[in-house]
């Protein structure tokens, strides 16, 4: 059998404080005027919870002191051999005041008014357990960045 390919690891954190989350608006480059949580690559060395704390601190400016492994998101696309796997993190407590960088803005986003149109195509389906509190495991199918074909989403047993 084809040797598989070990997955991308990825982190993706969202605080969720006083019923609003705060995303982050891409101000250049891959995925300008998209919204997402904050995060990104774990590199070598480092766990995925310090990956997470480590891309929140540079993306938004915050340091995460209450934040749960909420989520598990598969992905695998048409056009890359590599499938990504995202954990997600919900930060309930961060110190510090959200900072805007040349690359990123951070918004507050109250549930209802989630811009799912300028986000993953992922993001509708697995929000709602997210906004819930839940914990949650995916899979989803991607023909390409934009374009998902087919998904399975799970609540999971609590995080
Ligand atoms: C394939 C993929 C990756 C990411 C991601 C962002 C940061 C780290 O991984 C996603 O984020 C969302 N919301 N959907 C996503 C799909």
């Amino acid at each position: 059998a084809p040797a598989a390919v070990p997955p991308k690891l990825l982190t993706l954190v969202i605080p969720f404080i006083g019923g609003q989350l705060l995303l982050g608006k891409k101000l250049r480059g891959f995925g300008e005027g998209y919204f997402n949580g904050f995060g990104g690559k774990v590199e070598l060395g480092e766990t995925i919870e310090a990956s997470a704390r480590r891309e929140l601190l540079e993306e938004a400016g915050v340091t995460a002191t209450a934040m749960q492994h909420c989520g598990l998101l598969h992905f695998h696309f048409d056009d890359k051999p590599q499938p990504w796997e995202v954990h997600v993190f919900r930060v309930s407590v961060f110190e510090g005041q959200p900072v805007t960088t040349d690359e990123m803005a951070p918004i507050w986003f109250q549930p209802d008014q989630v811009p799912f149109d300028k986000m993953w195509a992922d993001d509708i389906h697995w929000y709602p357990l997210f906004l819930a509190g839940k914990a949650f495991v995916g899979s989803f199918h991607f023909k390409d960045t934009h374009t998902l074909v087919e998904h399975t989403l799970q609540e999971a047993a609590a995080a």
